[in-house]
């Protein structure tokens, strides 16, 4: 769908909860220097022995001769690096999200600097949800349903940010409880990732907003 949509002029907020954005806003507020999402394979392996790591996942699983895969906590404390990544939904979400005015990454780590960082803006808001293989994710969508409530009632909303807030308020007391009938849980059970599910699920651990800077991620703090 993004494709036949404008961005031009309005903010993108890109999310893939589970679990490349999560990744970036993790390793940008525990030091990392830049994040450089790539979309495919050979482009991150360009960048092999040239400096920084090289990131990434297919299948979920950290790809061969790569240094980090796709879980938060390998991405944590890098302090200093660059990291080059490549995931099957996120990074190519950011790269096709490119002509917006700006693009910001969210996800439920930094949901109210996100939210602080918007009310200080004028634009209008798209939030691209990552999904999966151009299929509709669960778990991207709370994050907008979350988002959408935490703005408030001032903002006017389009049917899917509507449908995103019912669901959120449905279920936001039992996340993680809801979401293990979620596909991308069952698809990630078996990768040794519970513990990156219940992170990506933690709320406001980071007010670090990663925001796209000539085809790099570099950190804003809210509070700087
Ligand atoms: O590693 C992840 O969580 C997913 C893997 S897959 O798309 O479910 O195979 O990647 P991401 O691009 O972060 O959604």
């Amino acid at each position: 769908m993004l494709p036949l949509f404008d961005l031009k002029g309005k903010i993108a907020v890109v999310v893939d909860i589970l679990r490349a954005t999560s990744c970036m806003v993790t390793s940008l507020a525990t030091g990392v220097e830049k994040v450089i999402p790539v979309s495919k394979v050979e482009e991150a392996l360009a960048y092999q022995g040239r400096g920084p790591l090289i990131a990434g996942e297919r299948g979920g699983a950290k790809l061969q001769g790569f240094d980090l895969g796709n879980s938060p906590f390998e991405h944590m404390n890098q302090v200093g690096k660059a990291i080059v990544m490549t995931t099957t939904n996120g990074t190519r979400a950011i790269n096709d999200a490119a002509e917006a005015e700006e693009v910001i990454i969210g996800a439920f780590l930094n949901l109210s600097a996100i939210k602080e960082y918007l009310i200080s803006k004028t634009e209008d808001v798209v939030v691209v949800c990552a999904g999966w293989k151009n299929l509709y994710s669960m778990e991207d969508t709370l994050f907008a349903g979350a988002l959408v409530d935490a703005l408030g009632s001032d903002w006017e909303m389009d049917d899917a940010a509507l449908a995103a807030s019912t669901l959120y308020r449905s279920v936001e007391g039992n996340i993680l409880g809801f979401m293990q009938q979620a596909s991308h849980v069952k698809r990630l059970s078996g990768l040794n990732a519970e513990k990156d599910l219940a992170f990506c699920f933690e709320h406001d651990k980071f007010e670090t907003i990663p925001i796209l800077r000539e085809g790099g991620l570099y950190a804003h703090n809210t509070r700087n």
